[in-house]
């Protein structure tokens, strides 16, 4: 199973006329494979999705399912090998969690079909997969956004397809379930052989849980990885700014500011968690951090945080008190 996008151009059609949102793209996924598709806003990712599920034309180059264009798929047949979670608010709020997830059997049984026992047995199974079976005869409006999310995957889970396409399926999900969905989907690819690509601004996430990275930013179209992406440095070319930078220690984009005040850090506790909550406040309130003894000393105690510069000395029992101080010194 592979799908490969050749030197794609992406759009829409507007009044008859081509508008085209990203060019070149050329991308691939083989079976098995979880892929995160990042990129800035705007850059044309949902219409990059939207293209291979079939909802938007393709405007120049090729799109391929195991060597067939998939222009040569019926819509029936594509829609026996594509399924698709948008972020589209669903429109029916009144229907059950059951017949929400029966929809996903359209390619095989028609819209208003009637569910053979082989599409009950895929519907329920794909309930009981994603853990929404307890609330099957629940409305879906009820549900909160975790629930409903996960219903979707159930539903495109019931279309039972090699390939799942997902616009920014964590989007609105607390941190817990947007990691609760993501272990959901590597699952289905690494347990089911699917092939999983979903759009997503969680950084994070897509670095650190993903095998693979499609990253579109309006220069480039690059894919690997995501240590890939970090050692060829395509990666810090998501977000052009010069508020934040990419950090390969910590794998992910930090904020940048000069720092005006230095501080050097003592730590007479055994404590190294201590050091590192020191550490990551200075940094946030933009302070630098040296070794040089003969400025400001901060002495982290087992009892609080000394500060002591020139002849003068304060104490403060938590960091929010210490910070609240070099505001102040920062200031004179
Ligand atoms: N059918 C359409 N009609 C008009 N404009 C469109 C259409 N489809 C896409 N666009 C435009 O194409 C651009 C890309 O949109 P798209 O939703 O694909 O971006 P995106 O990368 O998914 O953005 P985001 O991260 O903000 O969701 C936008 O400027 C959007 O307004």
């Amino acid at each position: 199973m592979k799908l490969e996008i050749l030197n794609a151009t992406v759009g829409y059609v507007e009044s008859g006329d081509k508008k085209k949102v990203k060019s070149a793209i050329s991308l691939e996924a083989e079976q098995g494979d979880i892929i995160a598709l990042l990129g800035s806003n705007g850059v044309g990712k949902s219409t990059l999705l939207r293209t291979i599920v079939g909802i938007q034309p393709l405007l120049e180059g090729e799109v391929r399912y195991n060597n067939y264009l998939i222009d040569a798929y019926s819509k029936q047949d594509w829609s026996t090998k594509v399924s698709y979670v948008s972020t589209d608010r669903i429109m029916a709020p009144n229907m059950s969690v059951y017949d929400i997830v029966s929809l996903g059997r359209f390619p095989y049984t028609g819209w208003m079909g009637r569910l053979r026992k082989e599409d009950v047995v895929m519907v329920e199974q794909s309930m009981k997969q994603v853990g929404v079976w307890n609330f099957r005869d629940r409305e879906i409006s009820t549900l909160s956004d975790g629930e409903k999310q996960r219903v979707m995957i159930a539903r495109a889970l019931a279309q039972d397809t090699e390939i799942l396409i997902l616009d920014e399926p964590t989007a609105f999900l607390d941190l817990p379930n947007k990691y609760e969905i993501i272990y959901l989907l590597k699952s289905l690819a690494r347990k089911m052989h699917k092939i999983v690509i979903f759009s997503t601004h969680d950084f994070n996430i897509a670095t650190h849980e993903v095998d693979k990275l499609w990253l579109v930013t309006s220069e480039l179209c690059v894919q690997g990885a995501p240590e890939d992406l970090m050692k060829t440095k395509d990666i810090d070319s998501l977000f052009k700014s010069d508020k934040i930078v990419f950090d390969i220690e910590q794998g992910d984009f930090v904020s940048v500011h000069d720092s005006s005040l230095f501080v050097s850090v003592q730590n007479n506790t055994n404590n190294k968690e201590a050091y590192l909550l020191v550490t990551q406040a200075l940094k946030r309130c933009h302070i630098g951090i040296t070794n040089d003894l003969n400025d400001i000393v901060l002495t982290i105690r087992d009892e609080g945080y000394c500060l002591k510069f020139i002849d003068h000395e304060t104490y403060h029992e938590n960091i929010y008190s210490l910070c609240r101080c070099i505001w102040t010194l920062k200031d004179a």
